[in-house]
């Protein structure tokens, strides 16, 4: 049985906003990368899990309780960081972490702390007078505290500075180690490529894919930009059954997908300057996706 399971599920608000016919599921110990472009559905599908919106029976499973049903059990149990971090703001961090252990029932707060320290957070102020990173810190430590078996992360390094992310990045593929089931919504690249077994591609409310990271990385393609010594060449070059990326003045950019080797045998004919290779990023394999009319 999987860990998680949505099975067609749909929220309709109207002007085709909302999600339509939704279904993925995920496996225990997978890391599922669920990427989109604002608006694209993914905190809506989340909301259903933990019950802030409640989903019709027998479409939304986590570890065999019925999100329409078990809602207080499935926020007990889950690791959840939101999209919108809204926490009680006049109390301190410490405060809030102390009134969540409470509201699951647990003594030991050693797993709390040791978030704490990991991401350098002083929980000790009051929350209203937290930045967005250290309210996101908190939540973290929220959402890991009770070293849950399933965490649902809504883009949980919003608002993290550079050096966090990575720690997060690590805490992710150390809980992965441990079989963690983790699904997490992100608009970062480099964490989705770093942790996820996965990824789940929805646009305007719709799953458009469902890809192995590897897959992913194997359909990347190489850019090689080629500089000519003379401009005749490169007239003559273009009519070479190549897809051409980009041609200005003697520099050519050449797309190439598979073997090099005809490329380099029809270069042969030619002066080059250089002779150089870019290789192309998972961002850049997801903009290609998104028709590159999206900012994700
Ligand atoms: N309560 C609501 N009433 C009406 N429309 C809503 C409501 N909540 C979300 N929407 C719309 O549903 C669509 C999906 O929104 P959602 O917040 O799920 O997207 P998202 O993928 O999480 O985006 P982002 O990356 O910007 O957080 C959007 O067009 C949004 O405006």
């Amino acid at each position: 049985m999987s860990v998680i399971e949505i099975k067609n599920l749909n929220k309709d608000y109207g002007n085709n906003k909302g999600i339509f016919d939704i279904s993925f599921k995920i496996e225990k110990g997978e890391v599922f990368g669920f990427l989109g472009p604002n608006g694209a559905g993914k905190t809506t599908t989340i909301r259903h899990l933990l019950g802030f919106i409640i989903p019709p029976i027998d479409t939304c499973i986590i570890e065999g309780l019925d999100c329409s049903k078990d809602i207080a059990e499935i926020q007990k149990k889950i690791g959840y960081i939101p999209g919108e971090i809204n926490l009680m703001e006049n109390i301190t961090g410490m405060q809030f972490i102390k009134f969540m252990a409470e509201y699951r029932g647990m003594k030991d707060l050693g797993r709390a702390e040791e978030i704490i320290n990991r991401f350098d957070l002083n929980p000790h102020g009051k929350i209203k007078k937290m930045s967005k990173g250290m309210k996101q810190k908190v939540g973290l430590a929220v959402a890991f505290m009770h070293d849950p078996d399933v965490l649902i992360l809504d883009e949980p390094t919003s608002g993290l500075d550079p050096l966090m992310q990575n720690k997060f990045v690590d805490l992710i593929n150390e809980e992965k180690k441990r079989g963690k089931t983790i699904l997490m919504s992100s608009h970062m690249f480099e964490e989705v490529e770093k942790t996820c077994n996965r990824v789940g591609i929805i646009r305007q409310g719709k799953m458009v894919s469902i890809d192995d990271i590897d897959a992913l990385q194997n359909t990347k393609q190489k850019i090689y930009i080629i500089t000519f010594k003379n401009i005749e060449d490169v007239h003559k070059f273009k009519n070479e059954q190549f897809s051409f990326r980009k041609i200005k003045d003697n520099v050519v950019e050449v797309i190439i997908k598979n073997e090099i080797n005809e490329l380099i045998r029809c270069l042969e004919k030619y002066n080059l300057i250089s002779l150089d290779i870019v290789h192309q990023s998972l961002e850049e394999i997801f903009m290609q996706f998104y028709g590159g009319d999206c900012n994700v």
